[in-house]
């Protein structure tokens, strides 16, 4: 099994007040390679601090993570760097690019800090950019680029390393619809090349071009759809009509 997600709880307590906030209470669920999943939930349902557990971010209060056999909560504090640079991408919705640095230099850091050569982190954008049509933007500054363009290249910085997991947070949010097609192709793209995605978001179209939705409600799977053979039109109903049976309360 790709991914292994075991009965995850996250009990966040502030500092200075005694109450307690459950965002997840007992989460479970697995990933086969290549599978392309949406997590939807109504707000504060958990699912960002989902991702951000996957992602290596915050530590579960109790439950684990096994990722290809490797149980992530083992992995020390000065590994865990490493650890998502060469395993994971991530594409948030603040695009996170550095204004102080062109397109294509945002692009290869993290092939850089992986201490990889000019010559193969070219070789990696060469195949990269078409597809994202970035090419024409690559030496521009991240600050003359439009949301949907900086999306982009944030995305082809979280490719370039060629992760096996690819985590984003509302990926879509900033993008207009032809954009977010764009975005959702690529995705679909990227299953079939045999990576696998996580996908955190509130639109229920987005939602329809995963092969799988889970549904989160009170910190835990309420619900999963399969696509199937739907085509995502047909599996938007679905989505739309379990949405609101969550905020329904049904
Ligand atoms: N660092 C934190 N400290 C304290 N409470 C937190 C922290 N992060 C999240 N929470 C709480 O945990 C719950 C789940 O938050 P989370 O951000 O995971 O929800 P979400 O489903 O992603 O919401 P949204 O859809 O609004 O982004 C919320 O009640 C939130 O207030």
């Amino acid at each position: 099994m790709f991914l292994q997600v075991n009965h995850l709880e996250k009990v966040f307590q502030t500092r200075f007040s005694k109450e307690k906030t459950h965002a997840l209470s007992d989460v479970s669920f697995t990933a086969e390679q290549g599978e392309f999943i949406a997590i939807m939930g109504e707000s504060g349902s958990g699912k960002t601090t989902l991702l951000n557990i996957l992602a290596t971010l915050e530590k579960p209060s109790n439950g684990d993570v096994v990722l290809e056999g490797r149980q992530i909560s083992t992995i020390k504090e000065a590994g865990l760097a490493e650890f998502r640079r060469d395993h994971l991408g991530f594409v948030f919705q603040d695009f996170n690019l550095l204004d102080t640095l062109s397109v294509r230099d945002n692009i290869f850091l993290p092939l850089v800090l992986a201490r990889h050569s000019y010559k193969e982190m070219a070789a990696r954008l060469a195949v990269l950019a078409p597809k994202l049509s970035i090419l024409d933007l690559l030496d521009k500054q991240p600050f003359e680029l439009s949301g949907g363009q900086k999306q982009r290249v944030a995305i082809a910085r979280a490719l370039i390393t060629n992760p096996k997991l690819i985590l984003a947070d509302e990926p879509t949010a900033a993008l207009d619809s032809k954009n977010s097609d764009v975005l959702l192709d690529l995705f679909e793209q990227i299953n079939a090349d045999g990576q696998t995605v996580l996908m955190v978001t509130h639109s229920s179209l987005a939602a329809s071009h995963a092969s799988r939705v889970l549904f989160i409600k009170d910190g835990k799977i309420f619900h999963q759809l399969y696509r199937g053979d739907k085509t995502p039109r047909d599996f938007n109903l679905d989505i739309m009509s379990t949405m609101t049976a969550i905020l329904g309360g049904e």
